[in-house]
């Protein structure tokens, strides 16, 4: 199994090109199900996820498609891909791929809505809480489905003449069940209302992506989405938006190592409330026309308390990544984790570099440290992993981060993307 070794108390200076959001290329890949005419995706990045949707897709039919790179492209830009479902040939996605991958689920919103069935296994994905399906199962059945759980499968079918549209309150905020019921109720016969609909930039991304495939869907962006069913959707072109939460991890690498980084094609307004927080620890950050330039000098991390909320908020995916800078903080923080009720994974693992951070319930309170000293750590899951690695390019000495499949599943190039910073970083294979 591969691992990373760096070592630490390097500062990054430069630039890093962020890459496409894995949260937002997912349910991309996954929207062109719905249609029998090409969905093609541009700047889709090079992932484990990726590559394990693909594989997904291909057995339920879909012809894939990965463009060259063209003459003048800059090296590393994102993937041009097609995505083909001209026929979807199988409407049950198996447990050996979906227990994967948590997105993978998803699909069972465009099959049941194109196909008028679908059997698929519950998923998998980060191990950061028990991540339950019944928001997805409450949604669908409002739209008119039949659903069974058979053998770790659910086994979804539409009524006679496919989904109807209907109102869909969620009780709660969830970004997977607002991509599957607003891709969904696409195809569904009249109107969908979905209330305490989940707002991040990669709901918005999907749901424009909807609209350029002739979906009919108003409040974009809001806490409602209604969603008027059409008979048929057809092929688009795309572009997947910039990864904020590489944006946030790069962003606080730098403020944990200090140095000046830009950071090229980041778009600040996607994770505005992170970078508020960063502002508060004594990070300067500047939009420039290209990007965001993330800037620390020899000043102190100043602490700051934060709980994680779903979009505006601050980000869950940002919270692990967060607590490494706050553990070389000047004094005492807080952080709240209100989305998922087991994702404190890294807090042992920051531990073995010195950090001191106790955990009450959905509550880490960390004691800054002037320096962490480079161990021998476990990534858990993804966020987690680079939070050590983080933790690592701060710390003083060797650092070596096992598992690291993990970050591969959701970080394009990390190691590349740090080490032309400065970083002293490298992938040891075996
Ligand atoms: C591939 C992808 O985009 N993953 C992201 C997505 O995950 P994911 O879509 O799985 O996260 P959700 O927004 O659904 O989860 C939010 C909360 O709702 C709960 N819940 C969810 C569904 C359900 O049926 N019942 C239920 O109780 C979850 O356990 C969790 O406590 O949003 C999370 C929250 O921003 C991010 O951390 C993940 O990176
Ligand atoms: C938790 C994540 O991924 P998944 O939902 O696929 O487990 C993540 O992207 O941080």
């Amino acid at each position: 199994m591969d691992r990373i070794r760096l070592v630490g108390g390097n500062e990054l200076n430069g630039e890093i090109a962020i890459s496409g959001a894995k949260n937002a290329a997912l349910p991309l890949m996954i929207a062109s199900l719905l249609s029998d005419e090409p969905l093609v995706l541009h700047n889709v990045p090079r992932l484990a996820d990726v590559k394990q949707l693909e594989r997904i897709l291909e057995n339920h039919g879909v012809d894939i498609a990965v463009h060259g790179r063209r003459r003048g492209e800059e090296e590393g830009v994102g993937q041009r891909m097609t995505f083909h479902a001209a026929d979807i040939v199988d409407t049950t996605a198996p447990y050996d791929l979906v227990s994967k991958m948590r997105a993978s689920f998803w699909v069972i919103g465009p099959l049941l809505a194109r196909c008028h069935e679908a059997r698929v296994s519950l998923p998998g994905g980060c191990a950061i809480g028990t991540r339950p399906v019944d928001l997805f199962l409450y949604g669908l059945k409002e739209l008119g489905a039949e659903i069974d759980i058979d053998e770790g499968y659910v086994v979804a079918r539409a009524p006679k003449g496919g989904l109807v549209g209907a109102t869909v309150t969620f009780p709660k905020v969830s970004v997977g069940a607002t991509h599957t019921i607003l891709m969904a109720a696409t195809l569904a016969r009249g109107i969908t209302v979905i209330e305490n609909a989940a707002q991040e930039p990669e709901i918005t991304n999907v749901a424009e992506c909807l609209v350029a495939m002739g979906a009919k869907i108003s409040g974009i962006g809001t806490r409602t989405l209604t969603v008027e069913g059409v008979e048929k959707l057809h092929g688009a072109t795309v572009e997947v938006i910039p990864d904020r939460i590489e944006t946030g991890t790069f962003a606080m690498a730098a403020a944990m190592t200090g140095g000046d980084v830009l950071l090229k094609g980041a778009r600040p307004e996607h994770l505005q409330s992170a970078l508020d927080v960063l502002a508060r620890t004594g990070t300067t950050l500047t939009s420039e026309a290209n990007g965001l330039r993330v800037h620390r000098n020899g000043n102190g991390i100043r602490p700051v308390d934060v709980d994680t909320d779903p979009f505006p908020g601050f980000p869950t995916d940002l919270q692990a990544q967060f607590m490494a800078l706050m553990t070389m903080s000047d004094g005492v923080s807080q952080i709240r984790e209100t989305i998922f009720e087991n994702r404190y994974m890294h807090v042992a693992e920051l531990a073995r570099f010195g950090a001191d951070i106790s955990v009450n319930g959905q509550v880490a309170t960390i004691t800054g440290k002037p320096q962490l000293k480079g161990a021998q750590v476990m990534a858990t899951d993804l966020r987690a992993s680079v939070s050590l690695v983080i933790a690592g390019l701060a710390a003083k000495g060797e650092t070596v981060v096992n598992r690291i499949y993990h970050l591969d599943r959701g970080f394009e190039r990390l190691e590349d993307k740090l080490s032309r910073c400065g970083a002293e970083i490298e992938r040891l294979a075996g």
